[in-house]
């Protein structure tokens, strides 16, 4: 699939929003994708996954185990595993840090590629490859479906996406006007209040 392809599939989705988003990050962003509205339809997120497996496998060769980080890489990962024909694991949040938990079990030399939805930051990714590091395996690299940081998101390993965006982030303190006027949304779990 071309980027070209990519995006088209989040536009027919109704995936690319504008507005007002407050990140995962904490960077406010006056575009979100909304990924999950690509991954309600099982065909639609089976075109995109069945091409970021492809670029996985030559990137990084055979893989045994993807490990995603909870809740928006829960789908990809699974999808990007069955193509992959290897296993679908997660890392969620305890008490706000990503964990295997559920007796999800990584064997020693086992070959490991984490899987993101998104990257921005990649401060989600850092975070759950920093948990990954805690078990045996060896993590051969990164993917997502979109970077937008446009390449500038350092994860300490390779990162492969299928789109590679520049789309404008800003520190709260930051903002322009027109943004500021908008009032601001958070999409994503991290630090959702039960
Ligand atoms: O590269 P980053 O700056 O970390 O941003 C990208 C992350 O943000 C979103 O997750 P979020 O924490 O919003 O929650 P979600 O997975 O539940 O959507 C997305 O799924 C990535 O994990
Ligand atoms: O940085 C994020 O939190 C983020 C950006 C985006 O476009 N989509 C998303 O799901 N998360
Ligand atoms: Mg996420």
């Amino acid at each position: 699939m071309t980027p070209t392809e990519v995006l088209d599939e989040f536009r027919s989705a109704g995936a690319l929003l504008e507005g007002h988003f407050v990140l995962s990050s904490g960077l406010h962003s006056p575009v979100f994708l909304q990924k999950m509205f690509v991954f309600q339809d099982p065909t639609r997120t089976e075109r995109v996954c069945k091409a970021l497996a492809a670029k996985i496998r030559e990137a990084y060769g055979e893989v045994d185990y993807v490990v995603s980080p909870a809740v928006g890489g829960i789908v990809p990962g699974y999808e990007t595993a069955r193509h992959l024909g290897c296993k679908a694991i997660f890392v969620e949040r305890e008490n706000g840090e990503f964990v295997l938990r559920r007796g999800f079990v990584i064997p020693e030399g086992a070959r490991v590629v984490m899987v993101e939805d998104i990257v921005t930051t990649g401060l989600s990714s850092r975070e759950c490859l920093a948990a990954l590091r805690e078990h045996p395996g060896k993590i051969l690299g990164a993917a997502c479906l979109i970077d937008r940081s446009g390449g500038k998101a350092d994860l300490g390993t390779p990162l492969v996406s299928l789109v590679q965006l520049d789309i404008p982030a800003y520190a709260p303190d930051q903002l322009p006007p027109e943004l500021a006027a908008l009032p601001a949304v958070k999409p994503g779990s991290r630090n959702l209040k039960t």
